[in-house]
């Protein structure tokens, strides 16, 4: 029950459409046992006494009691129904809200296919449980407790007979119950699995179709398929072992009245009427008895949900607003690490350390390095994108954990070695980061970014829908759209990660040119492979393994004899070979 209890701020607002529900279903409850009692009362005191007279009111009173009934089931099904879907609306808000701010340290581990059917099938599972399996857990109590009262009215010792197989029926349901939760909880994992796979595989499908791997991820599929297909059957074998076993032991009270029952009436100890009202109720006690392997596998099945839910909500944010975080406005983009060491989760070494270096407001940063040498790592510390194990950032004088997360990063423009590009127009994929931006500073960031002309040549221009990851435009118009949105930020820090990787060499030295104008005013970190990206930053860092091995102005570097110098004449090498072989 710590589930349900951990989730009741979501259910519990609501409790007053539950609690109708319930009072209803009580009402429903009563009047259905009032059937066998007009029963009994039409034959023992109508027919059997030769009272024919009474039988047309007896009717009348059970087509009203019918009609009672029958609003009384309507109104308590529409409140239940009401209690689920608007305590699961509340829930479904809080769990995408979580995923905005979950770290992302959570999203290193995590995959979307299994976050996807935690917001959809896990969620419906639980208001399902809200709107039908609570009710039917009560239903279960309330039936047997006024049913049972009315048998013991009736005969106590017909009555005791008849519950003779409830123990065992007991002990049927229980091991039912320590069986179907670790069934559904496998069952809703394995789903997960499925899920990720099909997630992973359209996202992935450029890879998938260009390197023929096509069978292999059918075969991956078929897989997870398998594991799901093996976990739903031998879930449904425990079904199919228990509920005729279940069905059997309630039937032994069919039994049971037929004979003794039929014993006390053949000895005056019962009269008929009593013996047929014994009947029906004996049937309405089965139904929920038998149904309770039903209920308990919903509510187990809910369970299992309400933990993987739990599992989101409970995840710890980790980087959030500290208490009085300053709201900057505008930072003026001072940078500085103090001898920063950085430890991914999961990682045995370190991805930087002891990285030191004090970038002025408006000064332009290159940082160069081989992959995996902390480039990036450097730049998602100023964003707190990830904490540092040791030494400090700050910005402007103060640690960046001192600003709050919004100001903080409302003044960087962070463009990715792969931006994302959501399925909206160009116009408001560009204003993403500052929807009140106006059409003129788009404009002016397109421009900016070398993206207006080519805008301008589509056929709605910036009102131009993108696909799915901005489908329809080549990498290295993504590129710029993304250093557009980027630009129209407005930001006093600018961050390019290798992002002109995607364009040709005219196209990005373009970019620059326009970048230069953008960078005046701002504190500019390039990362770039291409030496020709950043050769006018005003220092250059070099990484490698984590750690700065030098740093300074690129004509400094290049008489160094160190890395920069060698990677220098690499690419130097290689544009005179293409210069030769152009010309030669
Ligand atoms: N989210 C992460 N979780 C665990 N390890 C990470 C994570 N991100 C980066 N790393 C590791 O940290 C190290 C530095 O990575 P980083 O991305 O900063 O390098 P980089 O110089 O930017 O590389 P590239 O030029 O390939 O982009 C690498 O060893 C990488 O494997």
């Amino acid at each position: 029950m710590d589930t349900f209890k951990k989730l009741k701020s979501f259910y519990w607002p609501y409790r007053h459409l539950f609690f109708t529900s319930m009072v209803l279903l009580l009402f429903v409850n009563v009047i259905t046992v009032a059937y066998p009692i007009i029963l009994q009362i039409t034959i023992d005191d109508g027919i059997t006494k030769g009272e024919y007279g009474w039988i047309p009111y007896l009717a009348l009173g059970f087509i009203a009691v019918m009609i009672f009934r029958g609003l009384a089931t309507f109104v308590q099904q529409y409140t239940g129904d009401l209690f689920g879907i608007t305590s699961v609306y509340k829930l479904r808000n809080e769990l995408y809200k979580k995923l905005q701010y979950l770290p992302f340290r959570y999203y290193d581990n995590a995959k979307t296919g299994d976050l996807m059917s935690r917001l959809t099938a896990d969620v419906e599972g639980f208001r399902f449980f809200l709107s039908f399996g609570f009710t039917e857990l009560l239903r279960f109590v309330f039936t047997l407790s006024i049913c049972f009262g009315v048998m013991f009215y009736y005969s106590v010792s017909l009555t005791l007979m008849t519950m003779i197989s409830l123990p065992f029926l007991a002990i049927a349901v229980y091991r039912f119950d320590k069986l179907i939760h670790p069934a559904f909880r496998g069952i809703r994992r394995s789903f997960g699995r499925l899920n990720t796979n099909v997630q992973e595989n359209i996202s992935g499908i450029n890879t998938v179709k260009s390197l023929s791997r096509e069978g292999f991820q059918t075969s991956k599929f078929m897989n997870s398929n398998e594991d799901f297909k093996n976990r739903e059957i031998s879930t449904s074998n425990i079904w199919a072992k228990y509920f005729p076993l279940m069905e059997l032991l309630g039937n032994v009270g069919v039994i049971v009245i037929l004979s003794y029952g039929g014993y006390l009436v053949i000895h005056g100890d019962l009269k008929p009427g009593e013996l047929v009202a014994f009947y029906s109720l004996i049937g309405y006690i089965l139904d929920p008895i038998i149904t309770l392997g039903f209920t308990i596998n919903m509510f187990s099945q809910s369970k299992a949900s309400g933990e993987r839910l739990l599992e989101i909500l409970e995840a710890d944010e980790e980087i959030t607003d500290n208490e009085n975080a300053l709201q900057a406005e505008r930072l003026t983009g001072e940078v500085e690490f103090n001898n920063v060491t950085l430890q991914y989760f999961g990682d045995e070494k370190a991805a930087l350390k002891e990285i030191t270096f004090k970038a002025q407001p408006g000064k332009v940063i290159g940082l160069i390095g081989s992959t995996g040498s902390g480039k990036t790592s450097i730049t998602q510390l100023m964003t707190r994108f990830y904490e540092p194990a040791g030494g400090a950032v700050y910005i402007d004088g103060k640690k960046v954990n001192e600003y709050s997360l919004h100001s903080l990063r409302s003044n960087i423009g962070f463009v990715m070695q792969e931006s994302f590009l959501f399925s909206s127009t160009i116009k408001s994929n560009i204003a993403y980061g500052k929807p009140e931006a106006s059409m003129e500073d788009i404009i002016h960031a397109a421009k900016m970014a070398q993206a207006h002309d080519f805008i301008m040549e589509l056929p709605d221009g910036y009102d131009t829908m993108l696909g799915e990851r901005g489908l329809g435009l080549s990498g290295g118009q993504k590129q710029r759209i993304a250093i557009a949105r980027a630009i129209c930020l407005d930001p006093s820090i600018l961050i390019l990660d290798d992002a002109t990787s995607a364009v040709d060499m005219d196209t990005e030295f373009k970019i620059q040119e326009g970048l230069r104008e953008v960078m005046k005013g701002r504190t500019t970190f390039i990362i770039a492979h291409r030496i020709s990206s950043l050769k006018h930053a005003d220092e250059i860092l070099v990484l490698e393994n984590g750690r700065i091995v030098e740093r300074g102005k690129h004509d400094e570097l290049l008489e160094n004899g160190g890395p920069y110098e060698r990677i220098y004449k690499i690419q130097f090498r290689d544009q005179q070979a293409i210069l030769q072989s152009q010309t030669g």
